[in-house]
C-alpha cells in the first residue's frame, strides 16, 4: 500500500485541490453535488487530465502513466461485472491479465471472494446474483487486482438501504490496512470506514479532520447537513 499525493487544478470546473492520503489510511471525500469529487477521482485514476497538478503514489509520479498501469482500482456505483464470465472468472480476471497462471489466479480469486463473504457465489453468472452480492463480488475483484490505492465512488448508492450495513462491514474489513479514498454522502459510511473526512464545496476543500472530529463538531455547511441527516 502506498501513500497518495494529489494536486489538481481544473479551471473549467473551478477545481483547485491538494490532498494527501497516508499509506494505509482511508479518506472519505464528501460534499454537495457538483462539488468536484468525481472529477478528483478521475484525475487520480488517470481518466481526466488536470490543467495543472500532480498525482504521486508512493514515490511514483503518475501524470504520464495510463490508467491501467497506475496500480489503482476503482469501485463504482455499478459493479460492472463481465456478464459472460462466472463470478470466479470475474475476480480472477486481473491476476490472469498480469500473467498469473489459471490455477493460482483461481485460488487468489477464491481467497478474495471468501474475504468478502461471497465464496458460495463463485460458480454463478452475474445475472444470477443480487445487486448487493454483485457489489460484494466487485469488491473482491478490486482487491484481486492488488492495487496500491483503492478508489470507491459511492459504492453503496445503488443498493437497497437494508443491504448497506452488511456491505459496509465487508468494506470496513477490506479497507482496514489499505490506502483508499471513498466518495460518499452518508455519515454512516464515513463513521464506519474513514480515518479522516475531507469536505469539498465548489471545487475547494472547506473542512478536513479526523472522522470523529468532523462528525462531532462539523464546521462547514455541508458537514452540518451531513451529520443532521438532511442529505439524500
Ligand atoms: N464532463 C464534464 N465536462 C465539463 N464539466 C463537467 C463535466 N463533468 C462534471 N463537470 C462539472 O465539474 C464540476 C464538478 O463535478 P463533479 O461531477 O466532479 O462533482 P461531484 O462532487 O462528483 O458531484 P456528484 O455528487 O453529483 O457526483 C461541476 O461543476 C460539473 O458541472
Amino acid at each position: 500500500m502506498s501513500s497518495l499525493h494529489l494536486r489538481a487544478v481544473i479551471v473549467q470546473r473551478g477545481i483547485d485541490v491538494t490532498l494527501d492520503v497516508a499509506a494505509g489510511e482511508t479518506v472519505a471525500l464528501t460534499g454537495p453535488n457538483g462539488a468536484g469529487k468525481s472529477s478528483l477521482l478521475g484525475v487520480i485514476s488517470g481518466l481526466l487530465r488536470p490543467d495543472e497538478g500532480e498525482v504521486r503514489l508512493g514515490d511514483r509520479i503518475l501524470d504520464r502513466t495510463p490508467p491501467h498501469a497506475r496500480g489503482i482500482a476503482l469501485l463504482a456505483q455499478d459493479p460492472l461485472l463481465f456478464p459472460h464470465l462466472s463470478v470466479l472468472a470475474n475476480v480472477a480476471f486481473a491476476p490472469r491479465a498480469r500473467g498469473v497462471p489459471r490455477r493460482q489466479a483461481n485460488e487468489l480469486a477464491t481467497r478474495h471472494l471468501t474475504e468478502v463473504g461471497a465464496e458460495m457465489l463463485a460458480g454463478r453468472r452475474p445475472t444470477e446474483i443480487s445487486g448487493g452480492q454483485a457489489q460484494r463480488v466487485a469488491v473482491a475483484r478490486a482487491l484481486a487486482a492488488e492495487p496500491e490505492l483503492l478508489l470507491l465512488d459511492e459504492p453503496m448508492a445503488s443498493l437497497d438501504v437494508d443491504v448497506r450495513p452488511a456491505l459496509r462491514q465487508t468494506l470496513r474489513t477490506a479497507l482496514a490496512d489499505r490506502t483508499a479514498v471513498i466518495v460518499t454522502h452518508d455519515a454512516a459510511d464515513a463513521r464506519a470506514l474513514a480515518d479522516r473526512v475531507v469536505v469539498i464545496e465548489h471545487g475547494h476543500i472547506v473542512e478536513e479532520g479526523p472522522t470523529e472530529q468532523v462528525l462531532e463538531h462539523p464546521q462547514s455547511g455541508f458537514a452540518v447537513r451531513l451529520v443532521s441527516g438532511s442529505i439524500k
